[in-house]
């Protein structure tokens, strides 16, 4: 189906955030988007709709604008032309970073950024969306209701024995799980998760896909990744971009039996 198509079938009238007339009730809607670098086409009409609370894994060779589509989500890169909607009514074309950034899309990048000095558990503390200290008398509420958000994110990624410890001492996995933890303390309605296992064990990349497949349940979730027994493990749709555009989409059985896909990506 094609992503105007899509659009048109997830047409609604239904009120979108703030009573705006949703435009699709598709989580994410790309259509025909295309960015240019110093002449250089990096995305050549990418089109991708990614439902509410769906996973997606996004494969293909190097340079196939993987990065850039993740820029264009975010607002980072600005495309030249095309579509890019967030919950039916937010134009990313038109919004900066921090906008998108408040609207719910939460960015990982590949390197875990933690602070290595404070604890574990004090990371998420710092990571918690929302202002601190505004009613000093509210202080024994909020701190309970914080101890628990923090129990419960601690919890799904894995990290409760180790709450107490800095850090700097954990292994390079559960350095990315703290840092995606990090990110579901900002209570984002998408998750954009870049090459997240590069680097780490075989047990760790099994863990990392139980962590997103529970993640799911109640996020959307785009995840990057190379490596495809991982991405196997994710059991969701996959998205082959090459040259800027999807060239596959559909269950990872199907995307990895395309011919096209073993041409460009997996037979290299
Ligand atoms: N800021 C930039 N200036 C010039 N060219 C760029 C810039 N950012 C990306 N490119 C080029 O655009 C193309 C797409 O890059 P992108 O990083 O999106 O690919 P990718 O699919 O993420 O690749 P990889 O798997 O290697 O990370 C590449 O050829 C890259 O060199």
């Amino acid at each position: 189906m094609s992503a105007a198509l899509a659009l048109a079938e997830a047409s609604s009238t239904s009120p979108g955030p703030a009573g705006a007339k949703r435009l699709t009730n598709a989580l994410l809607y790309l259509d025909d988007v295309r960015v240019t670098f110093d002449g250089y086409r990096a995305l050549r009409g990418l089109s991708l709709t990614l439902g509410r609370g769906e996973m997606r894994a996004i494969i293909g060779p190097n340079g196939a604008g993987k990065t850039t589509m993740m820029d264009v989500i975010t607002g980072k890169t600005r495309p030249d032309t095309g579509t890019a909607v967030f919950d039916g009514v937010h134009d990313l074309t038109t919004l900066d970073e921090a906008t998108i950034a408040d609207l719910g899309i939460g960015r990982k990048f590949q390197k875990p950024t933690v602070f290595e000095s404070h604890t574990v558990a004090d990371n998420i503390l710092l990571a918690l969306k929302g202002p601190r200290r505004a009613f000093p008398s509210l202080f024994g509420w909020r701190n309970r209701v914080e101890a628990e958000r923090i129990d419960d994110i601690l919890r799904i990624v894995g990290l409760v024995p180790h709450r107490a410890r800095p850090a700097a001492d954990l292994s390079h996995g559960q350095k990315q799980w703290l840092e995606i933890g990090m990110l579901l303390a900002q209570d984002p309605k998408l998750l954009l998760v870049d090459e997240p296992v590069a680097g780490m064990t075989d047990a760790e990349t099994e863990e990392t896909a139980k962590l997103l497949r529970e993640i799911a349940k109640d996020h959307a979730v785009v995840v990057i990744e190379h490596d495809m027994h991982f991405v196997r493990a994710l059991e969701c749709r996959v998205t082959c971009l090459h040259e800027g555009a999807a060239l596959a989409e559909g269950s990872i059985d199907a995307v990895s039996a395309d011919p096209r896909v073993v041409e460009v990506y997996l037979g290299r």
